[in-house]
């Protein structure tokens, strides 16, 4: 099989976006580990495929893959990829699209020469839903890792964050301490794992270890998290600007029972085909 896609990113999170309307596209967790290889395929965090909707009120489907080749709920730089892979590829003209997903139906705007804006639906904080386990809800949960307790926001996007506080992101454990929270028993679906510097009301600086991947340079679902924690924590103003290593995404939540808002750019790299 010969499949075109193209190679696109949003911050520095890339992935190969698969256009599987115009094209008959079978995909494994051995083939998508193949073509996310950065050493055999093609590289990358993420592969988004692009199908038509099963639900009649929406324009599209995506499904979305990590490196590791599991299929996961949502994602945010993805979703700002798939609306301009889909007007680039002139699947669609429309500027407001409708993307149904595993977490739901996404609302997404094209603003401009490169920004994308999406509702991101409501944050879940229920931990059951999340899924984590705890016995009530609340803003904070200690969780015990090798015996040290680190407080933590749990939150779900569609996909599941955990959310910790440091005072100097450039130094925090990303790699170590993310890649241990991430298969924590209380977390039955594993996690991603932000960890969230505050500057400012409406200035933060995070760095997000990924569930089925490690650290990448931006995680829009770990930045709506993140923001959703904080605010929460009652540490920020309802406008965050949130700058992760590959650059910075404007993030909106007025509170609970509100959409939270992401907005940042997505850029195309190029073109190809791969055998498989
Ligand atoms: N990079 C993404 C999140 C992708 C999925 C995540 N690794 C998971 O397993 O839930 C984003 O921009 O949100």
């Amino acid at each position: 099989m010969r499949l075109k896609f193209t190679k696109m990113h949003g911050l520095g999170n890339d992935f190969v976006m698969v256009d599987g309307i115009t094209q008959r596209v079978k995909l494994s967790p051995e083939k998508v580990r193949q073509i996310a290889d950065r050493h055999i395929g093609i590289g990358c965090d993420q592969l988004l495929l692009v199908e038509a909707p099963r639900d009649p009120e929406a324009d599209f489907r995506y499904r979305i893959y990590n490196a590791d080749g599991s299929e996961v709920e949502n994602c945010g730089n993805g979703a700002r990829c798939f609306a301009r892979f889909v007007r680039d590829r002139r699947l669609t003209s429309k500027e407001h699209i409708l993307v149904e997903t595993a977490a739901g139906t996404l609302k997404l705007n094209i603003q401009g020469a490169d920004q994308v804006s999406v509702d991101m639906g409501e944050p879940v904080l229920e931990p059951a839903k999340i899924p984590f386990e705890a016995d009530i809800q609340a803003e904070t949960y200690p969780l015990e890792v090798d015996g040290e307790t680190y407080n933590i926001g749990a939150v779900s996007m569609g996909n599941p964050h955990a959310v910790l506080l440091v005072e100097d992101v450039l130094k925090a454990p990303v790699e170590t301490l993310g890649a241990i929270i991430e298969r924590h028993p209380r977390f039955p679906a594993k996690v991603n794992v932000g960890f969230l510097q505050i500057e400012a009301r409406d200035r933060a600086r995070l760095r997000v270890f990924e569930r089925g991947v490690g650290e990448t340079r931006a995680c829009g679902t770990g930045a709506c998290a993140a923001m959703v924690s904080a605010r929460l924590r009652g540490l920020v103003d309802e406008e965050l600007h949130i700058t992760l290593p590959g650059g910075t995404l404007t993030i909106h939540w007025p509170g609970p029972g509100e959409p939270v808002t992401m907005t940042g750019p997505a850029t195309a790299v190029y073109h190809g085909q791969i055998a498989l």
